[in-house]
């Protein structure tokens, strides 16, 4: 994937732009920055859902939105409610054959053995992300944290070179994000496939990291991380001092970062409505509308709280402590 000079104007004024980035296969690179900078939109930039205003953007050889079934993609958190019957490798399954509409019909032959290959491979990667002993169980009665495995191994059942994950350890707890961090970064080194992915703390998966973008209003820093997550860098690309503490485990602390820009709505809220627990086939109604053929298994909205909670929260008041910080 590469980006040379992108910018992205939404609602009449350019979030970001100058945002220059390569990812090679294997490659493992975070997009960070405060909530509303435009990470997500730089997500719906790489899937082809939103045109750049400026610049080039190619992936995988291609005009953003043409690699098909060769870009996973994992939208920001929505967990399951409780009551879903549909079991965990029903929701891998999705990944497979969940974009068809329609029963299944009696199989001739050669197709017969094209539902092996998929039963094979669905059961494959379950075993990549380590969720055997689960997969037959709910998907509702999952933990948050087996919930994301399975949604990480929907995401790659049709082989994707690269993987587009939308805070993927968002709303888990510490060992859970170190975890799934570890998962994906073996995935990324041992199959080879590519891996952006947006994220607000940057710690647990910073061991596993080639490079990040810092996205800020208007402008964009990308590098290694000890480059990029330094105080002169994030000083000079937001215009205010900003300290970058590292504490005695190798965590870094950012502190200063300007937090959400006052205009800042949530662009997930379509996705949240709907009270009806949709089957299968309606699997993607609670995705935001735009990227709805991306993401074929979302059976059902989280319950009373609905998605994300934080980010459909209003946001926060302007704080000098970074979210890395309040959330630990
Ligand atoms: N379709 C849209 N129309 C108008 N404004 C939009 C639209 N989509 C996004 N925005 C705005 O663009 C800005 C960037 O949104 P985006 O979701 O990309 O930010 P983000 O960095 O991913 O935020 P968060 O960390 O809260 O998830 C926000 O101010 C958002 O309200």
């Amino acid at each position: 994937m590469s980006l040379r000079g992108a910018a992205v104007r939404v609602g009449g004024r350019t979030l970001w732009s100058g945002v220059g980035l390569d990812v090679g296969a294997g490659e493992f690179v975070a997009v960070l920055g405060p909530n509303g900078v435009g990470k997500s939109t730089l997500v719906k930039v790489v899937l082809g859902v939103r045109q750049p205003a400026a610049g080039e953007v190619r992936v995988l050889g291609a005009a953003p939105g043409r690699a098909g079934a060769r870009v996973g993609y994992l939208p920001q958190r929505r967990s399951f409610d409780a009551s879903l019957r549909m079991r965990g490798a029903d929701i891998v399954r999705l990944g497979w054959d969940g974009d068809r509409w329609g029963l299944p019909l009696p199989l001739p032959g050669r197709f017969r053995r094209g539902a092996a290959a998929a039963s094979a491979r669905i059961a494959e990667v379950i075993g990549l992300v380590g969720a055997e002993g689960y997969a037959d169980r709910p998907i509702g009665q999952c933990s948050g944290g087996e919930q994301q495995r399975l949604l990480i191994a929907q995401a790659l059942v049709r082989r994707p070179r690269l993987l587009v994950l939308d805070e993927p350890l968002d709303s888990l707890d510490l060992p859970n994000q170190a975890a799934v961090a570890a998962l994906i970064g073996r995935i990324c080194r041992d199959e080879g496939v590519a891996v952006m992915m947006v994220a607000h703390d940057v710690n647990p998966i910073l061991a596993h990291l080639d490079r990040v973008v810092y996205l800020a209003e208007g402008g964009a820093v990308t590098g290694r991380p000890g480059d990029v997550i330094t105080s002169a860098t994030l000083s000079r690309l937001y215009g205010t001092p900003i300290e970058v503490l590292a504490t005695s485990d190798g965590r870094l602390v950012v502190v200063g970062q300007p937090e959400a820009p006052a205009r800042h709505v949530d662009r997930h809220e379509d996705g949240g409505r709907g009270a009806a627990v949709p089957g299968p086939r309606d699997a993607r109604a609670n995705v935001p509308a735009d990227l709805a053929p991306f993401a074929p298994a979302e059976p059902g909205p989280s319950g009373p709280s609905g998605p994300s909670a934080s980010s459909a929260s209003p946001a926060p008041p302007a704080s000098p402590v970074s979210e890395d910080v309040r959330r630990d």
